[in-house]
């Protein structure tokens, strides 16, 4: 796998000299977009955001030695034997202040402090009670010899005071989120993702909400579709409706938009050649035009501006990247995804704003188209056996390609980049593939979600769960963390843990999707 430094790996240079290569639009967005400056967040908002900052422990974990069992601290060169428990230390705070003398040992806990004198910790395991000890005086027999430090984590063991523990430029997941909390650190600089205005142009369309369509109408898809996907790329979002093919209301509201403090302004519509098609000459005048067309199949018409809104009251002078998509739903889903998504990425602190790409085989064969790089929209998933008799990823077709036919992109995981060779590409041929939603969804394979045969599975569960019963189910998960020294407040909530929170989401996945 790898995580591309450009979209396209079968650039084909336009012939058209208006026509500038996917690579060369790309390379450009990227260039005229600048990152927003970074705020400061309480923890669980630093979800999925980029760190701005470096993060640093200020104390050392362990705070103290910690037991790594249940069992018995012991002065090792007492040896196995049978001896007096003096004292007790269980996670919390018991152990404190007690100091273990020779020919006594004190009973602790898992991540319990180890007390003063002692050496090792023989677990439970390898210990028996002695029958006649009373609750008073205590005995315990140790049936083994031990090594000093045994079954002890040394103080900063796990993490050493001043150490980074996270770094600018890293993306906070579940496991960061459990790294703040473990060092404390409830404020942390991010980067914002941006804020983007989504309008959707064309005198055909109306509301989704419409139940009867009259002759010549259709529902906007696109700017619902646009919003969901800004959303799933955790942006703000502004819905600025349906524009009629109108030149006065577009720039009306296009006036209103890069007033109100927005980063990026989407269009859909309005962007070829026909004689109501006024995005283009629109943010020609509102700004500078960088290309309107790319050599690519589906988006040719794809048009990208750069706009300086004027300083305001509260908004200082900023740079707007507006994008006009084309009306086409697939055209404007691919586009949003090559170009929009890399820009949102750089402008929320990426350090690589790419799309990841991997290699997968087609399970049917393809026909290419002779002169625009085409993105086909298929279904990859990985197999055991990828026909070349190893495992590897499989790339099903979503079916005709047509720019209209959103039916295509429905499920779609990847764009295949198919170069322009214009001829039938066999099945098991390889290709890369642009991944542009979650890979772990693809356990889906048609309507049932199948497990791997050869994965640890308990036998009740290798069985076929289709995927509607998965989603309809309601999942409530409550967690509750025990511990003493999390209620007395001497040690870290590891309900933010990397481990725990690592477990939660591959739960999460595997079983809710
Ligand atoms: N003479 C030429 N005509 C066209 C060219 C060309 O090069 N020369 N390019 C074609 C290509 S490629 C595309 S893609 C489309 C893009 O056109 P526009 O961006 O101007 O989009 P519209 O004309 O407004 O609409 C195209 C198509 O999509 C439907 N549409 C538009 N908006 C929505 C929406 N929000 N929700 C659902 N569907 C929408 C619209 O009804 C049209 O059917 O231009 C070709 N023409
Ligand atoms: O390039 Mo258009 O986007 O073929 O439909």
């Amino acid at each position: 796998m790898e995580v591309t430094g450009g979209v396209s790996g079968v650039t084909v240079g336009s012939t058209n000299p208006s026509m500038v290569s996917v690579d060369e639009a790309l390379r450009t967005v990227l260039a005229v977009a600048q990152g927003l400056t970074p705020v400061s967040v309480p923890l669980h908002e630093a979800l999925g955001k980029v760190l701005a900052e470096d993060v640093r422990a200020p104390d050392p974990l362990p705070p103290y030695p910690a037991s790594i069992k249940d069992g018995y601290a012991v002065v090792v060169s007492d040896g196995p034997g049978e001896y007096p428990v003096v004292a007790e230390a269980r996670a919390g705070n018991d152990g404190l202040g007690v100091t273990l003398s020779r020919g006594t040992v004190a009973y602790v806990t898992t991540g319990g402090p180890i007390p003063d004198g002692a050496d090792a910790v023989v677990q439970v395991e390898d210990t028996e009670p002695v029958e006649e000890s009373s609750l008073e005086s205590k005995r315990v027999r140790v049936l083994v010899k031990t090594s000093k430090g045994t079954d002890i984590r040394p103080v900063g063991c796990d993490i050493e005071k001043d150490a980074v523990v996270l770094r600018s430029g890293e993306t906070v997941g579940a496991s960061e989120i459990g790294l703040l909390a473990t060092v404390g650190v409830t404020m942390v600089k991010v980067y914002h993702p941006p804020t983007v205005a989504i309008l959707s142009t064309g005198d055909e369309l109306v509301e989704p909400t419409t139940k009867i369509l009259n002759r010549g109408q259709i529902r906007d898809s696109n700017r619902a579709m646009i919003l969901a996907a800004a959303m799933q790329q955790h942006c703000k979002v502004l819905d600025l409706g349906i524009v009629r093919d109108d030149e006065e209301e577009l720039e009306r509201v296009m006036n209103t938009a890069v007033s109100a403090g927005i980063d990026i302004l989407i269009t859909s519509g309005g962007v070829s050649m026909g004689d109501r098609d006024f995005v283009k000459p629109l943010l020609k005048k509102r700004g500078t035009v960088h290309f309107s067309k790319v050599c690519m199949k589906p988006g040719k018409p794809l048009t990208f501006a750069e706009i300086i809104a004027k300083p305001m009251e509260d908004v200082p002078r900023k740079k707007i990247l507006a994008f006009g998509l084309p009306g086409n739903p697939v055209s404007c889903l691919v586009c949003f995804n090559l170009f929009v998504v890399p820009t949102i990425r750089h402008l929320a602190g990426w350090a690589n704003p790419h799309l990841l790409r991997v290699q997968a085989r087609i399970r049917e064969p393809i026909k290419t188209d002779p002169f625009r790089p085409e993105f086909h929209r298929a279904i990859v998933r990985w197999q055991t056996d990828d026909g070349s008799g190893k495992p590897g990823f499989v790339a099903e077709s979503t079916g005709h390609q047509m720019s209209s036919r959103l039916l295509s992109m429905k499920s779609a995981n990847a764009l295949l980049e198919l170069p322009t060779t214009g001829s039938l590409m066999p099945a098991g041929s390889s290709v890369s593939a642009i991944i542009i939603s979650d890979l772990s969804a693809t356990a889906t394979t048609k309507n049932t979600l199948t497990f791997d045969p050869t994965s640890p599975l308990p036998a009740n569960a290798k069985k076929e769960i289709s995927a509607s019963d998965s989603r309809d189910s309601e999942f409530k998960l409550a967690i509750l963390t025990v511990s003493d020294t999390v209620a007395l407040g001497a040690g870290p909530d590891r309900r933010y843990d990397t481990s725990f929170c690592s477990l939660l989401r591959y739960i999460c996945q595997k079983y809710l999707g």
